[in-house]
């Protein structure tokens, strides 16, 4: 365990009742300091990891760290953290103030003590001066940063939010989330969020999880995720992406829709039936002559930065293409995308798995 780890999950299962687990032997570290991200889709477990770091629930089998400490069945009151939920769960009946005070009023800080807390918490989240409103008067933006300043008060080790921003519309969404991940970088604690919009994990995050049925498909940073998705689950869940079958011919040589490409995987077996990948960033339009692929334009939709257009090769296979360049629908096109720009996925890997096959190539390949 690295000395910034401050939670730690070993082979953590959670089963409610004699129904199939929801969560199956999950590990990962988090680390101090990070803004964490549970993707993923509905009912994959998200939530259950985070009620599992509160202490509202306890683990079936497997053990819970925080600060290098077994916490499998400490009190949620006795844990380092603190929730900010989806409906923020304020006191309607409280003011502003004594939202954010309850927590300290229960610990029985001292008055002064309690109004200096609450109005830097309150600094903190861009509300000075709103002690003295009713809940009812805020609006959902500014409930948000209630719900957040009642959860720093308490100078937590950890906060988890769990689709914090789900109520709010697109506008002040993407302006909580820059808010958001400020605040993290200024508090210097560790955020868990959890969404099942890709997009905001990509934008906000150090670290993402992806989960699915229970397990995490992949973790690391949003580039990486984004660059490399190990599998198809992730490359379709984050971005868009084109996805087709192929053959891994050899290393670095890849055959999809009837052809032979040029790529940058390897360590695969001969022949090995795969996933491929490109993103439709990645593919840029040109002559049909001197494109890799030539496909058909089915349709195309203007997205303000780029078109979309959606195209079709002789098999059957859509290809999304994300350009500046405008096409005709109904007319022929070549598509042109770099090697690199493929990439190369073996059916239904885990990480696990994924990083031992790397470690193997690397051996025998240097
Ligand atoms: N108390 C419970 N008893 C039985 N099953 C439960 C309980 N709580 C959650 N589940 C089940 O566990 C699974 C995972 O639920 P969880 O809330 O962790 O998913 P999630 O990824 O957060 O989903 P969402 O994005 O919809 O909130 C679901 O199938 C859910 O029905």
């Amino acid at each position: 365990m690295g000395e910034n780890t401050i939670i730690r999950f070993e082979h953590v299962t959670k089963q409610y009742d004699d129904d199939s687990p929801v969560l199956q032997d999950v590990s990962f570290e988090i680390e101090k300091g990070k803004f964490y991200t549970l993707l993923g889709p509905s009912g994959c477990g998200k939530t259950t990891v985070l009620k599992l770091i509160a202490g509202f629930i306890e683990p079936t089998k497997g053990n819970i760290y925080f600060n290098g400490k077994v916490i499998n069945n400490l009190p949620a009151n006795k844990r380092q953290v603190n929730t900010v939920f989806q409906d923020y769960a304020l006191f309607p009946h409280l003011n502003v103030f004594e939202n954010i005070a309850f927590g300290l009023r229960i610990k029985k800080i001292k008055n002064d003590e309690i109004t200096r807390k609450v109005k830097e918490a309150l600094k903190f989240v861009n509300l000075e001066g709103y002690e003295n409103r009713e809940i009812k008067e805020m609006s959902g933006g500014q409930r948000q940063r209630v719900a957040i300043a009642r959860a720093i008060v308490n100078e937590p080790e950890v906060i988890l939010l769990d689709e914090p921003l789900s109520a709010l519309d697109l506008k002040l969404r993407t302006e909580m989330q820059y808010e958001l991940r400020e605040l993290q970088r200024n508090l210097g604690i560790t955020f868990i969020f959890v969404t099942h919009d890709q997009e905001e994990a990509l934008a906000m995050s150090d670290e993402i999880f992806v989960l699915n049925g229970g397990k995490i498909e992949q973790s690391g940073t949003p580039t990486d995720i984004y660059d490399e998705p190990i599998n198809r689950f992730v490359a379709d869940f984050i971005g868009e992406s084109n996805i087709v079958s192929g053959t891994m011919l050899e290393d670095y040589v890849v055959k999809f829709t009837g052809k032979t490409f040029d790529c940058v995987d390897a360590g695969f077996n001969k022949s090995e039936d795969v996933d491929v990948v490109i993103r439709p960033e990645d593919l840029e339009i040109t002559l049909p002559e001197k494109g890799k692929l030539q496909v058909k334009v089915d349709s195309q939709l203007f997205r303000g930065v780029h078109y979309e257009i959606s195209c079709y090769d002789s098999e059957g296979n859509e290809w999304l293409v994300h350009s500046t360049k405008k096409a005709i629908v109904g007319e022929e096109i070549g598509l042109f995308f770099e090697p690199e720009a493929i990439h190369v996925m073996r059916h239904g890997e885990t990480e696990e798995e994924f990083d031992k096959r790397l470690e193997a190539y690397e051996e025998v390949n240097g």
